[in-house]
């Protein structure tokens, strides 16, 4: 063995962290009784289980920033018990919530924190450069530093904390959800990150419950369930069976045959005229029938977020008119929140901390807090009839398996997830007739996202109607009815999801397909198009090769296989706008990608 191999070896075997028997109560609530864990040099190391089983409550033990109950904590053979000794020994942490401070700028909040170990090395100039430096190798592309943290979109909200994280090379580097606000585009440039930083021995701790990304990227995973660790998996074993089988304590799998909801009539539910999500963007018309759910993708920032919160009354559109259909079948418009609620249309927003929890009230009056009104009787000096309440909140609760203590305790005791499943059953408790989730399932737990799944479906299958975004194309998988996908503004293609390919999903947030889907049955106004998705006959289309680069095959990984691409370039047939469709044919896109990734890219007419 040569020496380097040797070193390497070395670092690989070091246990860097090493808790025994930690136990951490708040309160009556045991956060972690008795958990060990250990992780080594050169290790990126997952700890995963459901909601609310003490995975963050191990990061802060790690991190230092939280004193234990009993038990032993040694991190790179000392026990730091405050946040500044934990940094001087090497420690980041990037914590589930986005840190950051509003008004002040990028370079401010990178170096916020950290400044001792800088200020007496590094002029104000030299902190600019290195905060744009930072933001661009991160972020993918450049971002004016002096920028206000408070004008940015929520993704490089991420990117900045994770900036602090890495400002000085840990040892340790701890993520908390991290990627939980990346699209898979930046989290691959994460995971690159994670990977080089793995090599020259940092030990990298990450909680996550995107579970497809953690079986690729995690070298080995600590499985805890109620407080306690309950199994250790090594790189090989690492599987979404294997871990739920831990995380549960039962042999079952995560994804169960399901099939996407068919709506049984055209009638509609909600419907966007000559609609602009952008200020001078591209206008569509939009229709949501009853009995149907609608997935809505795309990459960071292409109007799909500004699209469902036009949808649901949060914000005006740029141009064009909402309008939701009563049970009568009479239209009203929505162009605010109170027409929204009147209309019986619910929001959800996947962003808890800026539009969703109210920190200061209960979890009781965060989940049912929109029914106050409506339950209220006796005029003015009326009261809340917390009998029917109490009936709701406990019926949402068991049905998104929400973990909490007493209902009347803060929201913001108990853990991300479930604080984000009190949001959804919020959403619920409204007895709506059209629900509008944005990223929902952001940091909730495989569980509850199958309970959720499950919940939506019935809801769809009652004749009410879902517009679904997600920032992760395998939740679309045997669950939307069909998937518009975004670019620039305006929706770019659609899917028909009962044949869903999330290669073609891809292919589409990419700019790569040839936006067919939006005049078709599974389109932008299913009940206008005709019949069947034209078929192109033999002649009138082109012959396409696509290749997908590797890293962004392997984010499409479902389970543990890999079934639906091909090593060599795979050959698609896209056919040519006829002359009755009455679009103007698009110039199609040919890109062919090498195995190193690297891209070529031609256009035809
Ligand atoms: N500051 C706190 N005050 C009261 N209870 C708390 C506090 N922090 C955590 N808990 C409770 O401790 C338990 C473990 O919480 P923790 O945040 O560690 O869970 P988690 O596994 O990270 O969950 P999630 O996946 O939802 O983020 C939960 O029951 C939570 O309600």
């Amino acid at each position: 063995m040569t020496s380097s191999a040797t070193e390497t070896t070395q670092i690989a075997s070091r246990d860097t962290v090493v808790v025994r028997g930690v136990k951490k109560y708040f309160g009556p609530t045991r956060a972690l009784d008795g958990a060990s864990f250990s992780a080594r040099a050169g290790e990126i190391h997952a700890i995963v289980g459901g909601n609310g089983c003490g995975k963050s409550t191990m990061a802060k033990v790690v991190s230092g920033v939280l004193p234990i109950d009993s038990g032993t904590v040694s991190i790179l053979g000392e026990t730091p018990s405050t946040p500044a000794e934990s940094r001087a020994l090497g420690i980041s942490t990037v914590y589930q919530e986005v840190l950051v401070a509003d008004e002040s700028s990028i370079v401010d909040n990178i170096f916020m924190g950290a400044d001792h170990l800088f200020t007496k090395t590094l002029s104000q100039e030299r902190k600019v450069s290195r905060a744009a430096e930072l933001m661009e190798e991160l972020a993918g592309e450049p971002v004016d530093p002096h920028a206000l943290v408070g004008t940015l979109p929520l993704g490089l909200k991420q990117w900045i904390t994770i900036a602090r994280a890495l400002l000085s090379e840990p040892k340790i580097l701890i993520l908390d959800e991290s990627s939980a606000a990346l699209d898979f585009d930046s989290t691959e440039r994460l995971f690159a990150k994670m990977r080089a930083l793995r090599d020259r021995g940092t030990t990298i701790l990450i909680v996550t419950h995107r579970i497809a990304e953690l079986v690729r990227i995690s070298d080995r995973a600590t499985v805890f369930r109620d407080g306690r660790d309950v199994g250790i998996l090594e790189k090989a074993d690492i599987t979404e069976k294997n871990l739920l089988a831990l995380m549960t304590g039962e042999d079952r799998s995560g994804h169960s045959a399901t099939t996407a909801p068919i709506p049984k009539t055209n009638e509609r539910a909600l419907k966007a005229r000559n609609v602009a999500v952008w200020r001078n963007g591209r206008t569509f018309d939009f229709d949501l029938r009853r009995g149907e759910i609608v997935g809505v993708a795309g990459l960071d920032g292409q109007g799909q977020d500004a699209f469902v919160r036009v949808l649901a009354g949060v914000i005006p559109a740029s141009n064009g008119a909402v309008q939701v259909a009563s049970r009568h079948g009479t239209w009203s418009p929505v162009r605010n929140l109170p027409e929204a609620v009147k209309g019986k249309i619910a929001y959800v927003s996947g962003d808890r901390k800026r539009e969703g929890i109210f920190a200061s009230l209960s979890i009781f009056e965060n989940m049912v807090m929109p029914l106050y009104r409506e339950k209220k009787r006796g005029g003015i000096l009326g009261f809340v009839d917390r009998g029917p309440l109490g009936t709701i909140f406990k019926r949402e609760a068991e049905n998104l398996l929400i973990k909490f203590g007493a209902k009347e305790d803060r929201i913001t005791s108990l853990s991300g997830g479930n604080q984000q499943k009190v949001l959804i059953g919020r959403g619920f408790a409204m007895r709506p007739d059209v629900i509008i989730l944005n990223d929902p399932a952001r940091g909730i737990d495989v569980g509850a996202k199958t309970e959720l799944y499950k919940h939506l479906r019935t809801f769809a299958e009652e004749g009410r109607a879902v517009i679904y975004l997600s920032s992760e194309i395998e939740e679309f998988l045997g669950f939307a009815t069909r998937v518009v996908v975004f670019r620039d503004g305006a929706p770019f293609d659609a899917f028909d999801g009962r044949s869903l390919d999330p290669k073609r999903v891809l292919e589409a947030m990419f700019g790569q397909t040839a936006g067919h889907g939006l005049t078709g049955p599974f389109g932008l106004s299913p009940h206008r198009a005709s019949g069947l998705m034209p078929v192109a006959a033999a002649g009138d289309g082109v012959r396409v090769t696509v290749q997908i680069p590797p890293e962004i095959k392997a984010t499409l990984r479902v389970g543990d296989t890999l079934p639906t691409f091909s090593a060599t370039p795979t050959e698609r047939f896209v056919p040519l706008p006829r002359s009755e469709d009455k679009i103007a044919p698009k110039s199609i896109r040919v890109v062919e990608f090498d195995d190193l990734g690297a891209k070529r890219q031609g256009s035809r007419k």
